[in-house]
């Protein structure tokens, strides 16, 4: 009791709505649901200010659009363990990379980091073209410049077929026709986790386990295909290392070592699974489950925020026409009329102006709206306007990312949509544009998620007009930031030239 006393004491300073003994402010959160949920954190930012505490019976909550408190969170190199929100992931991703905290994720962010260096990513831009193109021959039966379609789906299959063939080294063909049963599971475990992230009980796995006895089923169900066809992969691809050793060891007795490079390093593409299968900690090498528990990471993480953040992307540009004539004016001159040639990661880095179309619908639309943190000591922050102070040890935080981006202080006019304010990179605090977060937690894809953006936006631009057709978007949060009534626009083919008929 004198702790909660204490606590109180300490956030006094801050903001906070009506918070009456014992439950707090409850009735705020019967309130709260994905689709309610942006509206009235607009409102209560109006009220009540950037930085806000709030008691929810005896948790406490400090909700933060505030840049200058925000940036001594995530910069933080103390302060690394995840807010409670993100367990409901935990029978799913274990203790991967998104979810572990400590040591254990101290060792694995360390082994991890060199799975993306530049010369692995490379070799994946040649995924993201070929997976684009079938993208595009999808999006093909839509574009007769009348059908109102939402995109989202068509980019979701395509995210999750790059995520499975980079990651794994595996084809699941989730664009195809016979799409395997793995592909399946991850798209309908990530839809169950997003709806129970919905709601304020779901989230608590034996509430959840208790009231949807049948889905709770299902849940386990879904991720066990998933886990055992992770862990196939694993030894499948533990396997063949060892195999491509051998051979190499046998063809370095006999050749000079330009001939085996040629002839086994060149064999197959790297995967982010063959990095962690060569790499050690303290001396030993990972076992299969902490491998999983990486890969099945990289598969979430790695196609529900990509899928978000193109399928927002597209849905701007087709709501402005001058911002697509000026990008696919820059692919025409970047990448030419042949639309057979490969596209190279150099051909990505001089799409420019897209890069910043990219960057601005980050902005309006980060794909993760929020993120959490738990203290598990006290924070002490300073700070020009509250005043100096400290957030007890057990209480949560709440980065929200989107109230930020989208703070006029920092961007001029915020609901426009201008890629311009990206093109000579000023910003008067890094701090106040974080996609990807920052500091030691920042997003360990981020080059990677950048690539597969610029790729499957140049390539459907080119191939297509999109046009301003269907509703606008409803931004809700489910996990990432999706929109209630899906991404709907029209298309039409473009010859060549760019021209359309
Ligand atoms: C546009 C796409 C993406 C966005 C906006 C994004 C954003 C983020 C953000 C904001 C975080 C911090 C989360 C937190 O603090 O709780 C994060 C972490 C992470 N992201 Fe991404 N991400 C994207 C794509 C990817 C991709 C493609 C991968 C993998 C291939 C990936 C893997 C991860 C991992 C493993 C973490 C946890 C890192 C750690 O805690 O050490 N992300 N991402």
């Amino acid at each position: 009791h004198r702790g909660q006393r204490r606590s109180r004491e300490a956030v006094a300073n801050l903001p906070g709505p009506l918070c009456p003994p014992l439950v707090g402010a409850l009735h705020r959160v019967f309130k709260l649901n994905p689709k309610s949920f942006l509206s009235e954190a607009k409102k209560n930012l109006e009220k009540l200010g950037r930085l806000q505490r709030i008691w929810i019976f005896n948790r406490l909550q400090i909700v933060s659009s505030d840049v200058e408190f925000s940036e001594q969170v995530l910069a933080n190199q103390e302060h690394l363990v995840k807010h409670t929100v993100y367990k409901l992931l935990g029978q799913w991703l274990g203790n991967g990379l998104l979810l572990s905290d400590g040591k254990v994720w101290h060792q694995r962010r360390k082994i991890i980091t060199p799975a993306f260096h530049f010369s692995i990513l490379d070799q994946f831009v040649e995924v993201f073209d070929q997976q684009s193109t079938i993208c595009i021959k999808r999006l093909e039966q839509k574009a007769d410049g009348k059908t109102i379609f939402d995109v989202y789906p068509f980019i979701c299959m395509a995210a999750l077929d790059i995520i499975a063939e980079t990651a794994m080294g595996t084809k699941v063909n989730a664009q195809l026709a016979e799409s395997t049963p793995y592909a399946n599971a991850v798209n309908e475990c990530t839809a169950l986790m997003a709806w129970r992230f919905m709601s304020a009980y779901l989230q608590f796995e034996l509430l959840f386990t208790l009231t949807h006895p049948h889905l709770k089923w299902r849940q386990i169900k879904l991720i066990r295909t998933m886990h055992e066809f992770t862990i196939k992969v694993i030894e499948q691809r533990r396997q063949a290392l060892q195999e491509e050793l051998e051979q190499k060891q046998q063809l370095d007795k006999d050749q000079d070592q330009d001939q085996v490079d040629n002839e086994v390093g060149s064999k197959r593409r790297m995967a982010l699974l063959d990095v962690l299968l060569q790499a050690k900690v303290d001396g030993r090498p990972l076992s299969n489950d902490e491998i999983r528990e990486e890969v099945d990471t990289f598969m979430f993480e790695g196609h529900d925020t990509t899928t978000s953040a193109i399928s927002f992307c597209l849905w701007c540009i087709s709501r402005h026409p001058d911002v697509q004539d000026k990008m696919q004016a820059e692919i025409l001159h970047v990448l030419g009329t042949d639309r057979s040639r490969t596209i190279t990661t150099r051909d990505l880095s001089e799409l420019k102006y897209t890069e910043c179309v990219m960057k601005e619908s980050l902005r309006q639309f980060p794909p993760v709206p929020l993120l959490g943190r738990k203290l598990h000591s006290d924070f002490k922050y300073t700070h020009s306007k509250v005043g100096d102070g400290i957030i007890p040890a057990g209480a949560e935080i709440l980065v929200a990312i989107i109230g930020m981006q989208n703070d006029a202080l920092y961007f001029p006019e915020p609901e426009l949509f201008k890629p311009e304010r990206h093109e000579n990179g000023e910003r008067s605090s890094n701090f106040a544009y974080v996609p990807f977060s920052a500091g030691p937690r920042n997003c360990i894809g981020q080059k990677f998620a950048q690539l597969e953006m610029k790729m499957m936006l140049a390539k459907i631009v080119r191939e297509f007009e999109l046009l301003p057709m269907g509703d606008p978007v409803q931004p809700v949060v489910n996990i990432v930031l999706r929109s209630d009534n899906g991404f709907q626009m029209g298309m039409r083919r473009r010859n060549a030239t760019g021209e359309t008929k």
